[in-house]
């Protein structure tokens, strides 16, 4: 497990990071989201040591984070950062063979993993001929190519079309599956809310709320409920233990102080008339990050 610890950083006078505390779990995709400048490429630039922290700690399985364990983990940079001009199977190699692959064996990962994203046949073109999209996929695969002990993406899936984001979130799948812990930024709500076991939300340079999926929505869940009924609905408001949010002829949104004063909402609404829907009202990804970075 990878734990950042009480991590702090100014640029100048300005605080970017301030006691950020976090943990990135083997075998799961945890979903690092935040606003513009809300620090998550700082964080993981600090996570790989391209950058020193003012203070805190970056640790691994309890022991500081050590350079060899740097050295093996998969980072897809913000400023990406492969060559133009050389063909992407060529890079490819030659990554492999920087994190002391064999040649043949590099050359097998790198068009296995180009086959898996789609790229097979682009293995032989320069870089700069692919669109962006697949130049997004190769840095996918660069990230990839060494079998690397953890999984650092930077933005992985801005600019892929949907076909894309469902092949390259199966590949990081397959490679949470083994044991890697994958931290990967993203500004895709629905898309985080979708593929990530663990949530970090980062607001200000700090961590606003984290968790699974789940967790947040307990944690945040509003005792709120929502009644669409044929008949007007007005008459909710009468009742006790029972506070009105919205109303709009057949359909309320209140709160209830209890779960009973809820159900018998529904057993008036259901000895009024039809009732189309009730239910506790799920709230969204969205909701809550919007909530916690205000
Ligand atoms: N080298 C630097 N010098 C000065 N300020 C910096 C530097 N790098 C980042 N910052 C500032 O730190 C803050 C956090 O930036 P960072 O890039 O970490 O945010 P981010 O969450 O990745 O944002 P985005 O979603 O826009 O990529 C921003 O205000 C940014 O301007």
């Amino acid at each position: 497990m990878i734990t950042v610890n009480e991590v702090s950083k100014s640029f100048g006078s300005t605080p970017v990071l301030q006691d950020l505390t976090f943990s990135i779990r083997p075998g799961l995709m945890t979903g690092f989201v935040g606003g513009n400048g809300a620090g998550k490429t700082t964080t993981m630039r600090i996570l790989l040591g391209v950058l020193d922290a003012d203070s805190g700690r970056i640790e691994v399985d309890g022991a500081p984070i050590t350079r060899d364990y740097r050295a093996g983990i998969g980072y897809m940079p913000e400023e990406r950062g492969l060559y133009p001009k050389m063909s992407v199977l060529d890079q490819l190699v030659y990554l492999g063979r920087l994190h002391h692959m064999r040649g043949a064996d590099a050359k097998a990962r790198a068009l296995e993993l180009l086959e898996r994203l789609n790229l097979g046949d682009r293995a032989g073109s320069r870089l700069e001929e692919l669109s962006l999209g697949n130049q997004q996929r190769a840095q996918i695969a660069a990230a990839l190519v060494h079998d690397p002990v953890a999984l650092v993406l930077d933005e992985p899936f801005s600019g892929l079309d949907p076909n894309a984001v469902e092949t390259t979130l199966q590949v990081l799948r397959e490679t949470a599956d083994t044991g890697v812990p994958v931290l990967f930024s993203s500004h895709q709500l629905d898309l985080v809310e979708r593929l990530c076991d663990e949530l970090v939300i980062l607001a200000g340079g700090r961590v606003r709320a984290s968790g699974t999926r789940d967790e947040l929505l307990a944690a945040h869940a509003e005792p709120e409920w929502e009644l669409h009924a044929d008949a007007d609905t007005g008459w909710v408001r009468g009742l006790p233990g029972i506070e009105v949010l919205h109303f709009d002829g057949g359909r309320a949104r209140f709160r209830a102080d209890t779960p009973q004063a809820a159900q018998r909402v529904l057993a008036d609404a259901a000895a009024r008339g039809p009732v189309h829907r009730f239910g506790p009202v799920t709230r969204s990804l969205h909701e809550i990050f919007t909530e916690v970075t205000r």
